[in-house]
């Protein structure tokens, strides 16, 4: 709770310029006692003038207010207010004020100089000066203070001279009240949200009329959009289905082209069908010119040849059986050739012995050439000469023998010939068993006549040399039939080896013949076959397609399919080319200025609408609210004013006349939160306005106790109330009552550290009556001294 502290006093009205007048005010009274003219009053107007900027009334604009610097002889002078005072929230704060008169030429220039709050630093304790633009300082004071400045100056700090303003006229009745309840700032307040909310109402049409133009925009922004995205959706699907018939196309043209390909295939295949029939036909009549070579190198056919074959084998066959029966008849004449080999070569042996015998019996030489004759009378083979026979003679006779045995020969060489043919087989043989038979028989002569030399020549060396002359050719004959026989033998076996090898050859080139033949037949057989088997496989294969047929239809189907999708592809490009048109379109609009940001501007004005609206929902609610709050408010103030005041009427009044007087306060029109006030007496059952009709003193006392209800009620956190010349117009027992009463607020009050009551008066008894030991140590008595200047002094308080 706020209290003063101390003020200092210089150069203000009749305060020496030059001197400091200190007062520190007790607590909870502080009496100041003085004359008339002493200087009283203008402790309190110090007082106001720190706290509030307030000069007094009839100040003439603080001309009057500062010393005069004509009574104080100089041009200027210099005034100064010093207060500390103690904050609502119980801070020390010194308030300095200065101001200065100056006596110009014609006038006097009044100025307030400096606005100074001093704090101090509660950690340091060092003092921290702030300065004020007076104004600001006006207003930073009572806020300090707890208090508005209204309460400081009407109801805390009241000049003597307005000290009776409610029971004054009503107008200025109703300023102090509304300045009191701050009224005036609060229907101001009410007036300004009014026309605030008037004027929000009219920026929420204008803001709906934007709006609604704004939604016009926004809509067509948004069909323009939604045309656009429900356009690009479209050209979305388009572009899928679009792909999907390209994809399709692609496919189709894919099978057109896989169609095509087999179809290229197919004739392909069938091309190759036709080659292979025709490499077929072609090997047929290779085969047929194959057969038919052969049939031309040889003529017979198979059967024939077959049959050809079977016949030359049994013929072979039959060959075959002669020839082993004349090989074992060979064999057999071998055989006995060997024997007679053998023979020969034992009687040749023989011959050897004999001829060594002979070389004894050369006389049988003699016989030999007898036996030559004989054997050339026996033979006729001619005239002999006379034996003996020389050598020659005897060769001679040999070589006639010989010639008898070339004709021999050349009848075995037409032998031979007859044997030279093939079919006449068995003739050689025969004629070799003949001519073999004449070897016998020209054997057994041999013998014979071997046999007579060895008879007859033992030891006869002629008839040996001659038998040995005989026998050579014969030997030699024998050995060139033996020959001619081996010769013959090898012949017939050569033949038989050339016959075999011809039937061999034969049978080999018939067998090639048949193989090449065969492998012909197979090899064409095969080819064919195998081209049968290709033809097959590839008319297989062609059926396995489809067919030439089917893949035609296939090929129109799919080509008539593409031609369908060709088209329906054209018919989406088409569709989609328009949509891309509109949408172009639709973005070129869209970026007219017009649609410049619409949704924001949109969203912006809305909220802005939104925001107006509401605040000014608000505004009226709160307007409502504030209306209701200040009403209550001073309902409830008056009640409790009205309360305070018929107390302390009733306790301090000492007259019979007037029951209890209370303020009425009554609203000025319906509707308007303007109040009329005026201050009533009830006197007995009759209510009447005091203004006119109450005595002075009454009106004193009304006015002291209306303020000091109004301090009881509107200074919470403030303690101080300055009463000047309380008693004025008072009578005694009024003044002792209010001296009581105000005794008894001070005893009330006692609890309550710092209230604090500033009384001044010129009464001496009322002065007495109030200043009591146990309210105050000591008073002040303000008088003026040589100078006429006030000097405050602190006196004792008397019993
Ligand atoms: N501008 C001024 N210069 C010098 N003196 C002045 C000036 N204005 C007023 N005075 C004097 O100051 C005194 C004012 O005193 P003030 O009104 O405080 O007296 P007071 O003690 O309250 O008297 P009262 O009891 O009659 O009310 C008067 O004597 C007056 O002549």
């Amino acid at each position: 709770m706020s209290t003063v502290d101390k003020m200092l006093i210089k150069g203000i009205r009749s305060f020496d310029p030059e001197n400091k007048h200190v007062i520190t005010f007790l607590k909870p009274l502080t009496l100041i006692v003085g004359p008339n003219g002493a200087g009283k009053t203008t402790i309190i107007e110090c007082l106001k003038v720190a706290c509030t900027g307030e000069l007094p009334p009839n100040a003439r604009s603080g001309h009057s207010f500062i010393h005069d610097p004509k009574v104080a002889g100089e041009t200027e002078t210099k005034g100064q207010i010093k207060l500390r005072f103690k904050t609502a929230a119980a801070k020390d704060v010194v308030c300095i004020r200065s101001f200065q008169l100056t006596q110009k030429a014609s006038k006097m220039e009044y100025k307030a100089i400096e606005s100074v709050l001093q704090t101090i630093n509660p950690h340091t304790g060092e003092k921290v000066c702030l300065s004020y633009r007076c104004a600001d300082m006006d207003r930073e004071i009572p806020a300090l203070m707890g208090v508005s400045k209204a309460i400081l100056e009407n109801v805390i700090f009241v000049h003597q001279d307005e000290a009776n303003w409610p029971l004054q006229d009503p107008s200025t009745l109703k300023k102090k009240f509304d300045d009191i309840f701050s009224a005036t700032r609060y229907t101001k307040a009410l007036e300004v949200i009014k026309k605030l909310h008037k004027d929000q109402a009219q920026e929420i049409k204008t803001y709906k009329l934007k709006l609604e133009n704004l939604q016009t925009l926004k809509d067509a922004a948004y069909k323009l959009r939604e045309s656009i995205g429900q356009d690009q959706e479209k050209t979305e699907i388009l572009k899928v289905q679009s792909q999907e018939l390209e994809s399709n196309l692609q496919n189709l043209d894919a099978k057109i082209h896989h169609t095509e390909v087999t179809l290229k295939d197919m004739r392909k295949l069938q091309d190759q069908i036709t080659i292979k029939t025709a490499e077929r036909s072609t090997l047929f009549r290779e085969q047929q010119r194959q057969y038919a070579a052969l049939a031309e190198e040889n003529e017979d056919t198979d059967e024939e040849l077959q049959e050809w074959k079977t016949k030359f084998d049994e013929k072979i066959a039959s060959l075959e059986s002669n020839i082993c029966k004349l090989e074992r008849e060979m064999n057999d004449m071998e055989t006995k050739g060997s024997f007679l080999k053998q023979n020969i070569n034992e009687y040749i042996r023989e011959i050897s012995r004999l001829q060594t015998e002979a070389e004894a019996h050369a006389s049988l030489k003699n016989e030999r050439d007898s036996n030559i004759q004989k054997m050339y009378t026996r033979h006729n083979l001619g005239p002999l000469p006379n034996a003996p026979f020389g050598d020659d003679v005897a060769l001679n006779l040999t070589n006639r023998l010989k010639s008898r045995l070339v004709g021999l020969d050349k009848d075995l060489q037409d032998k031979k010939a007859e044997k030279d043919s093939v079919e006449a087989l068995v003739q050689p043989v025969e004629t070799a068993d003949r001519l073999f038979q004449e070897i016998q028989s020209w054997q057994k002569q041999v013998d014979d006549l071997e046999y007579k030399l060895d008879f007859r020549g033992q030891g006869v060396r002629t008839m040996e040399e001659h038998l040995a002359e005989a026998v050579g050719p014969l030997s030699r004959e024998k050995e060139k039939l033996q020959g001619e026989h081996n010769e013959l033998k090898g012949q017939l076996e050569r033949e038989y080896e050339e016959q075999k090898k011809q039937l061999d050859d034969f049978k080999q080139e018939v067998d090639t013949l048949v193989r090449i033949a065969s492998k012909i037949r197979e090899k064409i057989k095969a080819e064919v076959e195998e081209l049968t088997r290709e033809i097959e496989s590839l008319e297989e294969r062609i059926l396995k397609i489809g067919g030439f047929s089917s893949f035609e239809a296939e090929l129109a189907k799919l080509l008539q399919e593409r031609e369908r999708l060709l088209s329906e592809l054209n018919r989406f490009r088409g569709t989609m080319s328009v949509y891309q048109n509109n949408i172009s379109k639709n973005k070129i609009d869209l970026k007219q200025v017009q649609y410049k940001d619409i949704d924001k501007r949109y969203f912006d004005q809305l909220i802005q609408l939104k925001t107006t609206e509401m605040a000014n929902k608000d505004l009226d609610r709160y307007y409502n609210a504030l209306d209701k709050a200040l009403m209550r408010f001073h309902t409830m103030k008056m009640e409790e004013i009205n309360k305070i005041i018929r107390e302390l009427w009733q306790q301090t009044y000492r007259g019979q006349d007037i029951d209890y007087i209370s303020i009425h306060s009554d609203s000025e029109g319906a509707g308007t939160r303007s109040y009329s006030y005026k201050v009533v007496m009830q006197t007995g059952d009759a209510e009447l306005e005091m203004r006119g009709r109450c005595s002075a003193g009454q009106k004193v006392l009304a006015s002291l106790i209306i303020r000091l209800a109004l301090a009881e009620t509107f200074c919470l956190h403030c303690g101080i109330l300055a009463l000047d010349e309380p008693t004025t117009n008072l009578d005694g027992p009024n003044a002792e009552s209010l001296a009581a009463a105000l005794l008894r607020i001070m005893e009330d009050r006692k609890g309550q550290e710092n209230f604090q009551l500033i009384v001044i008066t010129h009464d001496e008894r009322f002065a007495q009556l109030i200043g009591q030991r146990q309210h105050a140590e000591r008073y002040y008595r303000v008088a003026k001294d040589d100078h006429q200047h006030s000097i405050i002094e602190a006196q004792e308080i008397f019993d």
